[in-house]
């Protein structure tokens, strides 16, 4: 938080003309003043702020209906961002239309109306009128905005008993970024206009500001007076079209990630330990910078859309001496670099949701023949398929779902007796790197003495006889149905007659503790793929969420189809193919604010646990890409890292996969 304050210039309009020059100084320098004697009443004032705090506290559905013109003109919802600002908006309040739709889509009374109406239009005279006298002290003649759309917003900050002061985002607590850079308290002024930015938490109490903003002229075209064009002041930016930086400035949170990301690593620095802790460390470095320090790998990451086009984020750099000194790097301003685990907790790896919906081509096993190509194309490409007329009866799903949520409804002691056999193939509990995530697995669920086992570990068979039976008819059922889809995927690859009946298929149960405190877009699983040659999904049909990445690098929604299996490529899938399968990348995302479940079966790798591009699928024009590794050497270096940043392949790659088009 600011230490200091600092006293804003007060211009008072009744005396303006011994006021001018204040007014240019404090435009020119601090870029804010204060206005008294403006005309405007304490009572409208007292009247539109009453208003403002009935208005956000309309149902959410309603709030709704006030829809964005432009990028971010309409009601803002607390998101993962900016969990606690809150915004109504009229595109243009100098417009009586635009007034006239915002009423009648709220349902506003004509009481409430007229304060409204009456408010903007003052406000937008007054807005006009100020703009007017600094275009005159910039000693440009006639310049009237009159014409120009002023947005007018309505905001709170939802402060409470439980934030934490000096949280970022709003009562007092409006601070400005001072010439040296620092930020500076402005404290209210009652009666007056603030004119002109930064919002901070004081007081533990919701904070409403109304706020109106000149934004364009007419034509939308904006670009530096020509007046002010001169050979000791030379033209600064080319004329551009104010819609196309709204929807650029839309589109990237650039500044607001940076700046929450900078803050609370500033807050961490000091903190040896999460150093030590970090798993991993995402680094934001310009181009130029990462040329200079030599790192050439520029990972496109989930995280890359929200970033200002000069920034990248570079993935996955363990903890080891250089991220030290990258961490010094930082501190002198070059970069910024965020340990993973601070990400995580503020869950910003899902800044952005997916927008857009897939459709994942379904494969009909009934009638194959027909189905081959669709089948490879959609394994190669997109890296993953639905399939029906699978023979897994619609009873079985349903029971196994329920039987899911019974487990994970057990004691925490019960279900920690479901220990490790091989990195997170036991009871995983919710983390610091996925705080929502809970998962049960069974090692290798085509051993009925594995299924057993795990049984017997939650007295399933003395409960209900018929619960151990349904987990081994379902396991054995979903084997029999992966290893015939590796071998229909191997087939299509040229490989004929290979027998995956002895890999390893282990079955997990997820979920993902989505709560109504769960902000919609947490991460319950993060961004990852899987460790498997081809995994098969059941997903929660109840409850969406599933995102994969296209080959663009955009997450897409995958929406759950009934009485299908999701089935997916995963990284040996990819390696045993020499590159031929894609292993999709994927997460969980909350859609919904309640439990979601999930179960999974992996098929892993062979039994001796070589992993290997396969022979025929190596020659001239297929140079093999990967050399031989153990499955539980690259089990183990992915435990160690944090898979959200990436796959771990490249401790064993020879060549690179070649850019998919
Ligand atoms: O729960 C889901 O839909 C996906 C889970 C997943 O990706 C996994 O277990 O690897
Ligand atoms: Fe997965």
């Amino acid at each position: 938080m600011a230490v200091e304050k600092i006293i804003v210039p007060v211009i008072d309009l009744a005396k303006f003309e011994e006021e001018k020059e204040k007014l240019m100084v404090a435009v020119e320098e601090l870029g804010c003043f204060r206005v008294i004697n403006h005309g405007i009443s304490e009572k409208i004032m007292a009247d539109m702020k009453a208003l403002v705090e009935h208005l956000l506290k309309l149902p959410t559905d309603v709030k709704q209906r006030n829809t964005d013109v432009i990028s971010r003109s309409g009601y803002i919802e607390p998101n993962c961002l900016g969990p606690l600002y809150e915004s109504l908006g009229i595109y243009d309040a100098s417009s009586s239309i635009d007034i006239h739709t915002f009423c009648s889509l709220l349902d506003i009374s004509s009481h409430d109306r007229e304060i409204l109406s009456t408010f903007a239009s003052k406000l937008h005279d007054l807005i006009v009128d100020l703009a007017f006298k600094v275009g005159q002290g910039l000693g440009i003649k006639d310049c009237s905005f009159q014409e120009w759309s002023c947005n007018l917003r309505m905001n709170k900050y939802n402060f409470t008993k439980e934030t934490v002061i000096g949280t970022y985002e709003s009562n007092e607590g409006f601070e400005i970024m001072g010439s040296m850079g620092n930020f500076l308290a402005v404290d209210p002024v009652p009666g007056t206009f603030f004119v002109n930015i930064g919002d901070m938490g004081k007081k533990p109490k919701p904070r409403i500001t109304i706020v109106l903003f000149i934004l364009a002229p007419k034509d939308n075209k904006i670009e530096p007076q020509a007046e002010l064009i001169d050979y000791e002041h030379p033209k600064l930016f080319e004329s551009f079209n104010y819609m196309k930086y709204r929807k650029n400035r839309g589109s990237t949170t650039s500044i607001a990630v940076l700046d929450l990301l900078v803050r609370h690593l500033c807050a961490r620095v000091v903190d040896g330990d999460t150093m030590a802790s970090a798993t991993g460390w995402l680094v934001f470095v310009s181009d130029v910078v990462s040329r200079d320090i030599g790192l050439q790998s520029v990972h496109r990451l989930d995280l890359t859309g929200v970033l200002s086009s000069d920034l990248r984020v570079l993935s996955d750099l363990s903890v080891q001496q250089e991220d030290r000194g990258l961490f010094l790097l930082a501190l002198r301003g070059l970069l910024t670099v965020v340990p993973v685990l601070i990400l995580t907790e503020f869950g910003l790896d899902n800044v952005i949701m997916a927008m857009e919906e897939i459709k994942v081509p379904i494969i009909d096993l009934a009638n194959f023949e027909v189905e081959k190509e669709k089948l490879m194309e959609a394994v190669s490409g997109l890296g993953c398929f639905r399939v029906i007329n699978h023979g897994i009866l619609e009873a079985i799903v349903v029971d196994m779902k329920a039987l899911v949520r019974y487990l994970f409804e057990l004691p925490y002691k019960m279900k920690q007796r479901n220990i490790n056999i091989f990195p997170n193939s036991g009871y995983v509990e919710p983390s610091r790197f996925s705080h929502l995530y809970e998962g049960l697995g069974i090692y290798d669920a085509s051993s009925p003495f594995d299924i057993q086992a795990f049984c017997s570990l939650f007295d399933l068979s003395s409960h209900d006889k018929s619960l151990s039976k349904l987990l081994s008819t379902y396991a054995t059922k979903l084997h029999d149905l992966i290893v015939d889809l590796a071998s229909k995927v191997a087939e299509g690859l040229g490989i004929i007659e290979f027998s995956f009946q002895e890999w390893p298929c282990h079955l997990r149960m997820n979920r993902c503790l989505f709560t109504k405190e769960t902000m919609l877009g947490t991460c319950g699983v993060n961004t990852h793929s899987d460790t498997s040659f081809i995994t098969i999904l059941l997903e929660d049909d109840s409850n969406e969420g599933l995102e994969i990445l296209d080959s663009f690098g955009n997450f897409v929604a995958i929406n759950p189809v009934p009485g299908t299996f999701l089935v997916n490529i995963g990284d040996i899938g990819m390696v045993w193919s020499n590159g031929r399968l894609h292993n999709v990348k994927h997460r969980v995302i909350c859609k919904k604010s309640k439990p979601r479940i999930s179960i999974t079966l992996f098929m892993q790798g062979p039994k001796d646990s070589k992993i290997e591009p396969r022979a025929e699928l190596i020659d001239s024009e297929h140079p093999q890409l990967y050399q031989s590794f153990d499955y539980l050497e690259y089990r183990k270096v992915r435990g160690l890292t944090a898979t959200m940043v990436g796959d771990v392949l490249h401790n064993w790659v020879i060549a690179e996969p070649a850019i998919m088009p």
